[in-house]
């Protein structure tokens, strides 16, 4: 079987071993600098038609080690997939019912995963989403704090002003805007594990006056207009098609009139959201983010539009979640010893692939990201937004 796949595969010419642990390999291109290890030879044959979920699948359940730095890994496994499978569109996926238990058991899955880990590979304010990056060499924590300045500029905080975190993660964002801005913050999670480390640095940083964190799912928000903006960042991928109107319906429902709201996500590259990546989004949907559904911007912007927000600017960045992805990746690769201390082999190995594996995609134009604000129009369809975006890079 190695001879022949060897004969189908060694006119790819990538810098690529593949190595039977039972003895045995051959090089599909010069100066290797990604080994393949196969531990169960029954994967040879799937090697022919290799989609990146199947390859990926493989690393989690052992049946194949890796040798070589995993930014590199990737590239390589992107080549081979490609070289063989070429770059067919995907189906259209399957929708999933996204009700208020499925969504909590997603979230518990993903981020009750172990706090001692994230932290390992986070920023210090643990904020789990794209970065904003003044230069391409700024740091991670830099980059996170820009962030947050960006979205609390963008929505034009004011002192005394109340803001709804929807999907507040650690809470680092509730907590910057309420110290550097001087807002109150009321911040929803659905991670147990979230909230507690969240709870302890509101504690700790003396903002509890401030800052109120809870666990609550977005469908259980009460009352109309209690808040003068609201953010959600990083959470609309949870939501689900299905659910996208009534999500910005509540979102609408929460602000006042004359209020801002900031949705910042994860978007699809195809208009009906289909996937790219021979089978990268699967392995994404399977093994890392349950449920996950990447509508795209027009999806957005237009289920937005019907629920009466008015979108006033949309931002780009996806090259920022490259970066930011790089980042968060490089750190987990200089720790494997310290993170397998805190979780399992299986949940390392898919942690790995996933933070490169979305570096990669990112960098590659497979999903985008996107910062859509909009306000909530007054009663006579005016808004006191500033007449440009000046004020927001003085
Ligand atoms: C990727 S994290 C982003 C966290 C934070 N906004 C940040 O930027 O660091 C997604 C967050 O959305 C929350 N979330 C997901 N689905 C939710 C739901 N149905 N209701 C409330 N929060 C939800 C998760 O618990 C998590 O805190």
């Amino acid at each position: 079987m190695l001879a022949q796949l060897s004969s189908t595969l060694g006119s790819l010419q990538l810098p690529l071993r593949i190595s039977l642990a039972g003895g045995g390999s051959f090089d599909l291109g010069p100066d290797p600098r990604v080994t393949l290890e196969i531990q169960d030879p029954t994967l040879l044959q799937e090697l022919t038609s290799p989609t990146l979920d199947k390859l990926g699948e493989a690393f989690i359940q052992q049946r194949l080690n890796i040798r070589g730095a995993i930014m590199d890994v990737i590239a390589v496994a992107d080549r081979l997939s490609k070289s063989l499978l070429g770059d067919a569109p995907e189906n259209a996926p399957q929708r999933s019912a996204h009700d208020k238990q499925t969504d909590a058991d997603a979230i518990a899955y993903h981020y009750d995963l172990s706090n001692d880990f994230y932290a390992l590979w986070l920023d210090p304010e643990m904020v789990y989403s794209c970065g904003y990056f003044h230069a391409p060499t700024d740091s991670l924590a830099k980059a996170q704090i820009q962030k947050l300045d960006h979205l609390c500029r963008k929505l034009r905080l004011k002192p005394g002003e109340r803001l709804l975190d929807v999907g507040c993660g650690w809470g680092g964002l509730a907590r910057h805007a309420a110290r550097e801005y001087g807002v109150s913050v009321y911040g929803i999670t659905l991670s147990k594990a979230q909230l507690q480390l969240g709870r302890e640095r509101v504690q700790a940083q003396g903002l509890h006056g401030q800052v109120q964190l809870e666990l609550q799912d977005y469908r259980d928000l009460k009352g109309q207009g209690q808040f003068d903006k609201v953010v959600s960042v990083g959470m609309f991928e949870h939501v689900g098609h299905a659910n996208l109107n009534r999500y910005f319906a509540i979102l609408h429902d929460q602000v006042k009139p004359g209020g801002l709201v900031m949705n910042h996500g994860i978007t699809a590259k195809h208009t009906d959201g289909r996937q790219v990546g021979r089978g990268a989004g699967q392995f994404i949907g399977r093994y890392v983010f349950p449920h996950g559904e990447l509508p795209h911007l027009a999806m957005a912007v237009s289920s937005m539009s019907d629920q009466g927000l008015e979108v006033v600017d949309v931002e780009s960045l996806r090259l920022h979640y490259a970066r930011t992805l790089e980042h968060w990746s490089a750190n987990l690769e200089a720790q494997l010893e310290r993170a397998s201390q805190y979780v399992d082999d299986r949940a390392l190995r898919i942690w790995r692939l996933y933070l490169a594996g979305c570096a990669y995609g990112f960098a590659r134009n497979w999903m985008n990201i996107h910062q859509i604000l909009a306000v909530k129009p007054l009663k006579n369809g005016q808004h006191h937004l500033p007449w440009t975006r000046a004020d927001l890079y003085r």
